[in-house]
């Protein structure tokens, strides 16, 4: 049987006169690539804050796995061009429980290795600032891999990067997925993607649901988009 690794039993979650999650159960195991839809204000990064314990249900509950490590890619937001540090220093500057001040071997050999993961291995050196759209985001993907994650959480990550690019971000998960079991929560508006490459789906839409295998995800709805 698969590992569960986060298991969400009649959630529901209000702001003060404002139900935004209603009555939701679903189950993540390891391994699985979960596309998670809905259209604007539906309440996808609520659920994306509660999953990180920044925000706590109203009823019902969300269990992680003890020991579960996370790694979070926020959206793309852009690093001014004068952004001083390299690439390779950006995502060193994720690692949690560093004792000294400067890198460990055991430490710069992790960054090279996700440096390489990404693809981004030829353009290390060079400052964050100067890097492209689909770099830059790389190298969030990178710093959100950089403590071994077991769960990777991409929220809205690939909005607002054009198409080919979106892929080659999203191919590089997908590797990750396939190669290394890394299990994948993927947040996003683009009803194509969460087509291409999740294999289960959370679809949330007003007072209801939809949970299940990416081949349940009716055809009709290929082309939509909720922007
Ligand atoms: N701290 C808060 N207090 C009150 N209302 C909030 C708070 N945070 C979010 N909301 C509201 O809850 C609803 C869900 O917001 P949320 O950000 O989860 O939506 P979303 O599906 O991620 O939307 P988007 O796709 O636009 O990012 C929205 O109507 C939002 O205004």
């Amino acid at each position: 049987m698969s590992e569960t690794l986060i298991s969400v039993e009649n959630l529901s979650l209000s702001f003060p006169n404002h139900p935004v999650l209603s009555d939701l159960s679903f189950q993540v195991n390891r391994g699985d690539f979960l596309g998670v839809i809905g259209e604007n204000g539906i309440g996808k990064t609520t659920l994306v804050r509660v999953i990180l314990g920044q925000l706590r249900p109203s009823a019902g509950k969300l269990v992680i796995q003890e020991g579960v490590k996370i790694g979070y890619v926020p959206q793309f937001r852009n690093v001014d061009i004068e952004y001083p540090l390299s690439i390779k220093d950006f995502i060193a500057l994720n690692f949690t429980g560093i004792k000294l001040p400067w890198l460990s071997k055991k430490e710069r050999q992790r960054v090279k290795k996700v440096i390489q993961q990404v693809g981004l291995a030829k353009i290390a050196d060079r400052p964050l600032g100067l890097a492209s759209g689909g770099e830059k985001q790389k190298a969030y993907l990178a710093q959100a891999l950089i403590n071994q994650p077991d769960l990777l959480i991409l929220d809205e990550s690939t909005a607002s990067l054009d198409p080919n690019t979106k892929k080659e971000l999203l191919d590089v998960v997908l590797r990750l997925n396939r190669e290394m079991g890394l299990t994948i929560f993927f947040v996003s508006h683009d009803m194509q993607m969460i087509h291409e490459y999740p294999d289960h789906y959370l679809w949330l839409q007003k007072g209801k649901y939809e949970f299940g295998s990416i081949k349940n995800l009716h055809n009709e709805n290929k082309e939509g988009q909720y922007v």
